[in-house]
């Protein structure tokens, strides 16, 4: 029984909310299922008894504020996208404030109406952010001011004590106060939160030591590339560099100069390449390359162009020159070979060209 009570309670609070939105916009969502059913079922209530008190003016007030809060609730069910909830919440948020507006001006049952008011604080920096939910703040403080200190109470349809008003005031604008700070800490905590997860995101996917995409990424990628290619029955190709003799330059140079070899290498590899080709480090001294739209041929030229840049070029590390030199195994993948078969083949490749003396590229 309380299970399918809180299933329901769960359905009805999250209805509405959509994987296409943000944290934060699934959030207000469940804040407007909430209000409605609290702020709508509440007005609801209260004009009935004012119906019952012959109060017809209050009441019908109070039914159509009551409306207006459940047609926000259908409007962000049955168009799910974030214009029309940002129209519902935005309905709610002026359908609060005219009624409780209202209430002041009218009094309400017993001139307790303006209690209400303090709901408009936090309702509004929640559903509009801080920036305009302050903003709506101020403005509905403004007005409330010119309701409440208007000469001879002309606006009013009952009348408050100069002190109630000006106590109504200042305990509304400590409200607005309270609201405001607690929104925009929440906010900064958010995104806080965000950063942190985008940065462990980018962590995640990418090498520390040369920020390079990692293999993780790069197997994702190539999944990508792999689909186009069946799509479009365009070949891509794979290259695999492995730095020649790298356990030397470690020996030789220290760990660090290897380090700074592997930091100049990847950007070298980046330069030489397209925009849209990727490089990614694949092992320890092991780089792959990824050239969309690129068949085996252009892509052997592609690898030995690399290898005379790096032979050319040496890696300088404390005024030293450090020679370094690659070699390379180029495959090519096409609708009849899977991403697998191809990688086997490029690390074969580069065997051979390990085997055939190092500093050579081996594409057939
Ligand atoms: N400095 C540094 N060294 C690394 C890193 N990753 C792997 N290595 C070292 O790279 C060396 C690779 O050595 P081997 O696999 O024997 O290959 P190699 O010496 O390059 O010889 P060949 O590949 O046959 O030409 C190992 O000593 C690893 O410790 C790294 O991030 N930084």
């Amino acid at each position: 029984m309380f299970a399918l009570l809180g299933q329901l309670a769960r359905r009805y609070a999250k209805a509405g909310c959509s994987d296409h939105f943000d944290e934060d916009t699934n959030r207000r969502v469940v804040v407007v299922n909430l209000f409605v059913f609290i702020g709508g079922g509440i007005t609801l209530v209260l004009g009935i008894r004012a119906i019952m008190g012959d109060d017809n003016h209050l009441a019908i007030s109070l039914f159509i504020a009551s409306l207006l809060f459940f047609s926000t609730r259908w409007l962000q069910i049955l168009k799910p996208t974030r214009f029309y909830q940002t129209v519902s919440s935005t309905i709610l948020q002026c359908c609060l404030m005219v009624l409780t507006l209202y209430l002041v001006i009218a009094g309400g049952n017993n001139n307790t109406g303006p209690l209400w008011i303090y709901l408009v604080p936090p309702v509004c920096m929640f559903l509009g952010g801080f920036k305009y939910g302050l903003i709506a703040n101020l403005i509905y403080t403004a007005i409330l001011a010119i309701i409440l200190f208007a000469p001879s109470e002309m606006l009013l349809l009952t009348s408050y004590s100069f002190e109630f008003k000006t106590r109504l005031l200042y305990s509304f604008m400590t409200i607005i106060f309270l609201s405001a700070f607690y929104e925009y800490s929440r906010e900064q905590s958010y995104s806080a939160v965000g950063q942190l997860r985008d940065e462990f995101e980018r962590q995640a996917l990418h090498d520390q030591l040369t920020k390079l995409p990692n293999r993780r990424n790069l197997n994702e990628q190539l999944k990508h590339e792999y689909q186009r290619t069946l799509r479009e029955k365009e070949p891509f190709s794979l290259l695999l560099a492995d730095v020649d003799f790298f356990k030397r330059i470690n020996d030789d140079f220290g760990h660090d100069a290897g380090d700074e070899v592997l930091l100049i290498l990847a950007q070298r590899f980046k330069q030489a390449v397209r925009n849209q080709d990727l490089v990614s480090r694949w092992g320890g001294e092991e780089f792959l390359f990824l050239l969309p739209q690129t068949s085996l041929q252009q892509a052997a030229e592609v690898a030995e162009k690399v290898r005379l840049q790096t032979v050319n070029e040496p890696v300088w590390q404390n005024q030293r020159p450090i020679p370094v030199t690659i070699s390379i195994g180029v495959a090519e993948v096409n609708p009849n070979t899977s991403i697998d078969d191809a990688i086997n083949l490029a690390d074969k490749r580069l065997y051979i060209a390990k085997q055939d003396g190092r500093n050579r590229v081996i594409w057939q």
